[in-house]
């Protein structure tokens, strides 16, 4: 399958993040193979494709969390293999699949821990920084949950919550493993809004088409470990091409309320 080209004519905007000529094994398995992409400042990419094609394992080389992969990853122009975690964090907020914490931390404390990018754990608060998380927190419309328990929040909640944390961790790349699972429509769209205003490098992972096509400008397909296509929606949403990576007949049509596209896959058709 031919691999979309995609470039911007004249962008005077620096690459928030270059990948060139990826891969990662474990064991003797090869799980990234060729992976090359270059992301601008303020570009928002969604990462898609079927179950085990590569997403996570991709977003985790991005946010430093697997070192030995071959090949070279830039951060705004350094060598993440030449960072140390504390500069990957200025550099680079994660925002994982939700989960709760062993600890009966405070909505306060998750959002705290963002700030240890930028100073030492035992460095104690200012009023500075605890205006940051009152107004992080008020970003997300959660100011009023500041001291509730964290693992009593909502999957959605939970999820805003870690949003903050990256808001005050003041990193210009906001990576999200699969942010929308488990939320509700009303969340899914509140979190994937919320991190484009925020005017970052935004790089998310998601299984819905329909909501990487309205809110990222390129998306980036995925299929055993390389990167198969990338491009605008309507370069990488072809009725061919997600037939062929989803095993289902499907028709891909432009969507009548944004910008994207709506694609409808029917249930028990085979196909490819
Ligand atoms: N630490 C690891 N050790 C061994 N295998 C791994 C490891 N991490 C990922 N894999 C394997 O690599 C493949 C890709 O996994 P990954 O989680 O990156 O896929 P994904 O596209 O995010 O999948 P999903 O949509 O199901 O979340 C899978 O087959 C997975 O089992």
């Amino acid at each position: 399958m031919a691999e979309v080209d995609f470039s911007v004519a004249g962008s005077p905007r620096q690459n928030a993040v270059k990948v060139e000529n990826l891969s990662w094994h474990v064991a003797e398995r090869c799980i990234l193979a060729d992976i090359n992409l270059s992301i601008r400042e303020g570009e928002r990419v969604a990462i898609i494709g079927p179950n085990g094609a590569g997403k996570t394992s991709l977003i985790k080389c991005l946010a430093g969390l697997h070192k030995n992969f071959n090949g070279e990853i830039e951060l705004a122009g350094e060598a993440i293999s030449r960072l140390s975690t504390r500069q990957v964090a200025r550099r680079v907020a994660l925002v994982s699949q939700q989960q709760s914490t062993a600890f009966e931390l405070l909505t306060n404390d998750m959002v705290r821990m963002g700030l240890l990018a930028n100073k030492p754990l035992l460095a104690i608060d200012d009023s500075g920084d605890d205006h940051r998380i009152v107004e992080a927190l008020d970003l997300v419309g959660l100011k009023h949950k500041r001291w509730h328990s964290f693992n009593t929040l909502s999957g959605g909640e939970q999820q805003r919550v870690l949003i903050a944390r990256s808001i005050v961790q003041s990193a210009k790349i906001l990576l999200m493993d699969e942010p929308t699972n488990h939320l509700d429509i009303f969340y899914q769209h509140q979190i994937l809004s919320l991190a484009n205003e925020l005017n970052i490098t935004v790089i998310f992972s998601i299984h819905n088409l329909e909501l990487a096509s309205q809110y990222a400008d390129r998306l980036v397909l995925m299929q055993d470990g390389k990167i198969i296509a990338q491009g605008d929606a309507s370069q990488v949403l072809t009725t061919e091409r997600l037939q062929q990576v989803f095993k289902l007949p499907c028709q891909v049509e432009s969507h009548p309320f944004n910008p994207g596209k709506r694609v409808t896959f029917v249930s028990g058709g085979t196909c490819g």
